[in-house]
């Protein structure tokens, strides 16, 4: 039998593990960015269990793949998410749903380990996270003390415990981010929707008033755009589309925010940059394209684009839809003159395609 102080002890053991657990729920449930998420999550589970290093693997292919770029992007996660290979995973916890625990040959785990951590720690608890029954990425919790995490005497329930209450909660912020990703972007290039773009410059004309600043808006349009469609088909035509939007966003990077505001018209909004600096970027854009066909099948579609410009401390504006009207007018009296005196390459090539 046991001994009646060895099982209160283990009760309040298990009770105290049990708030910790909630604790932790607590804090990570309601989080809607996965960057937050994981900060947050590995922070409070290092404080809860003095675990210090705890970190996140995720696959680096779907599902969660388009998580990369911001969480790459954050530096206070640097040693805190780590993208990996399912293979990689796979190899280390086999077909388990189960935490595995290695403190013997740490170096069969390199490829899920962050560099910094590879010589420090001794032992390592590796518990899988998975949505909807599928793998999604590994929960590790490391130490230099070899046997904190020994296999031959550990058990992992709890462990396994806790990641099950890290899969849900994850899974939460993963959809939570997914709906702000739809209802934020255009599906097909990725580029925010037009809503965001008046959003944004609502929020920014009233900051140029305020701050006296520039803000500039430049509008894009693919020329001879529905003739591309008609002649080389709607599949082509979105690869334009994705072609010229990762052009912008390239130019635009640092600069300001790139917009896909209807069909084939786009939209950058540089804030604090003057007119001439825009229309700088719309004209690097303008030559990249120009000198630099789409690749589409065994043709090379060459692309043209017209742009036009407007902005607070050339045009003052009443306000941002003024702004914005500018600019468009400018893009369509740029394009009319263009039409008139330049046959495009674009025309010369699809006349030779049809
Ligand atoms: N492939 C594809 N076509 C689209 C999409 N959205 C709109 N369009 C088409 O884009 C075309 C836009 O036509 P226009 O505005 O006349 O463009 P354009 O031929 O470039 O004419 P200009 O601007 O005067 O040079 C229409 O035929 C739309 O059907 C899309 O997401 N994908």
């Amino acid at each position: 039998m046991h001994d009646i102080n060895e099982l209160i002890e283990n009760v309040r053991h298990n009770e105290q593990i049990a708030l910790k657990f909630f604790e932790i729920e607590r804090c990570i449930l309601s989080i809607g960015r996965c960057d937050q998420f994981v900060s947050t999550l590995t922070r409070e589970v290092q404080k809860q269990f003095n675990v210090p290093y705890v970190w996140v693997n995720l696959i680096n292919e779907a599902p969660l793949s388009h998580l990369m770029e911001a969480l790459e992007k954050s530096s206070d996660l640097r040693d805190r998410v780590l993208f990996t290979r399912r293979r990689a995973m796979i190899d280390i916890i086999k077909a388990s749903s189960r935490t595995v625990l290695v403190n013997d040959d740490l170096s069969q785990c390199d490829e899920i380990i962050p560099s910094v951590y590879r010589d420090i720690i001794s032992s390592v608890a590796i518990s899988p996270l998975t949505i909807d029954g599928e793998l999604v990425g590994l929960f590790c919790q490391a130490d230099s003390d070899s046997t904190r995490y020994d296999a031959a005497t550990k058990d992992t329930f709890l462990l396994d415990q806790l990641a099950i209450k890290i899969s849900i909660c994850l899974s939460n912020v993963t959809a939570r981010e997914k709906l702000e990703y739809l209802a934020t972007r255009d599906p097909l290039t990725g580029l925010l929707n037009r809503r965001q773009l008046e959003l944004m410059l609502d929020r920014e004309f009233a900051r140029s008033q305020q701050q006296k600043r520039d803000l500039t808006v430049v509008f894009i349009d693919c020329d001879g755009f529905k003739s591309i469609n008609d002649t080389l088909g709607h599949n082509c035509g979105d690869e334009v589309l994705e072609y010229i939007a990762k052009r912008l966003l390239k130019y635009v990077h640092k600069q300001g925010l790139a917009f896909r505001f209807a069909g084939d018209e786009f939209v950058f909004v540089t804030p604090g940059k003057s007119y001439d600096d825009a229309l700088l970027i719309a004209e690097s854009i303008h030559d990249y394209l120009q000198s630099n066909p789409l690749r589409y099948k065994s043709n090379h579609v060459p692309i043209t684009i017209s742009y036009g410009g407007a902005s607070v401390m050339e045009d003052m504006p009443t306000n941002y839809k003024h702004l914005l009207k500018i600019a468009d007018e400018r893009l369509y009296s740029y394009k009319n003159n263009r039409k008139r005196s330049v046959p495009t390459k674009v025309f010369k090539f699809l006349n030779r395609m049809r």
